[in-house]
């Protein structure tokens, strides 16, 4: 399995190591795998149509993370985009992402009726854990989401940091997560020279265990589902290792999953459009000086590029 780590890894790009037929269940997504999953807008459409996406993120220090996810769902087509924010960086978010709808609580007493009424029942697909890290009683707040909700819930960052596997027993909802290498390494409870051996073996066998669909992110993003099929990602450049990236990729996800796009379709899309408006990027402002925003900045061009 040695070659395919290394192009997982971004050690080698020789991906013919990935041979259809040869493992059925591991597959590329390439720009023929997706671009047929997003469709043209139906003239007679409206907001609502277009999913409502709810964002439980960001906290003191991390309001980007928060304005990243909303402005990503946003620029990825979904028809309206809420983010339940801490009241220290309400401000900073509400001024930040103007199209997105706001509600800020206190931290030091949330009430869960309101977390139930403005982001559990408004939303089509709930993201949470992005920029959390500084956010009081975050553990609890995540724990009632997954035991509240019923639609499909991403969980980045903070939200696997603090997800104890038996939370993701008997769970009764779709559940994305979304680690990089370290994160994934610490939910084994191993070390990341673990994770980076026979990474599709451990990322499918995760995926399948939890029944969870799991995006292991790094130079080749993998999606996984829990049936066993993965996906190995064939866009995005090093320029992306920055703050902020992955922060990006939760507001696209969330987004296409309220699109109502099918839920692995969903998320091969949403890598490699990421992925994509990363090398778009790359080619305007070099791979040193690409940062998150401009992965934004160049999503609308990515996804004309593909549905063209
Ligand atoms: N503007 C904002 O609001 C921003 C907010 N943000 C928020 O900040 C929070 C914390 O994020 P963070 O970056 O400080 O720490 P985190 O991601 O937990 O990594 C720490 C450990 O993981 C390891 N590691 C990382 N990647 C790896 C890989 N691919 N493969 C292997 N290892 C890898 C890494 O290892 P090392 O660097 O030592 O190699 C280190 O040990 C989080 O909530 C996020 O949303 C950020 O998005 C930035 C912009
Ligand atoms: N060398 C690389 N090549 C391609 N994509 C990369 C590379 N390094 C990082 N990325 C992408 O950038 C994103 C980083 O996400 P993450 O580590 O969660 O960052 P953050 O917490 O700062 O938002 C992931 O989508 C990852 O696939």
């Amino acid at each position: 399995m040695n070659n395919f780590d290394d192009y997982i890894l971004g050690k080698t790009d020789t991906s013919n190591v990935l041979i259809k037929g040869e493992n059925s269940k591991i597959n590329l997504t390439e720009h023929a795998d997706i671009k047929d999953f997003i469709k043209k807008r139906a003239r007679d459409s409206h907001k609502g149509t277009y999913g409502r996406v709810g964002f439980l993120s960001g906290s003191k220090g991390m309001a980007g993370a928060c304005v990243l996810n909303l402005n990503a769902a946003l620029r990825s087509g979904s028809g309206l985009v809420k983010g339940f924010v801490t009241n220290s960086i309400y401000t900073i978010v509400d001024s930040m992402s103007l199209e997105a709808l706001t509600y800020s609580f206190d931290e030091q007493n949330l009430s869960f009726s309101d977390l139930n009424r403005e982001l559990i029942q408004f939303s089509d697909v709930i993201a949470t854990g992005s920029g959390c890290a500084n956010m009081r009683n975050y553990k609890n707040i995540l724990e009632f989401i997954i035991k509240s909700a019923s639609q499909t819930l991403v969980i980045d960052a903070e939200g696997i940091n603090q997800l104890k596997l038996e939370m993701l027993k008997n769970h009764k909802q779709n559940i994305v997560l979304t680690p990089h290498y370290g994160e994934f390494a610490n939910l084994l409870k191993k070390d990341v020279s673990y994770v980076r051996k026979d990474i599709i073996d451990k990322a499918t066998e995760f995926s399948n265990k939890y029944n969870v669909y799991l995006i292991l992110k790094g130079a080749r993003t993998i999606v996984c589902c829990p049936e066993g099929y993965a996906y190995v990602n064939t866009t995005g450049n090093p320029g992306m290792a920055t703050a902020g990236s992955g922060d990006v990729l939760t507001g696209i996800v969330a987004s296409f999953i309220g699109q109502k796009i099918y839920i692995i379709d969903a998320l091969r899309l949403s890598v490699y459009l990421h992925g994509l408006a990363g090398d778009i990027g790359n080619s305007n402002v070099g791979e040193y000086s690409l940062v998150a925003g401009d992965i934004i900045k160049y999503l609308p061009e990515a996804i004309q590029n593909t549905i063209r």
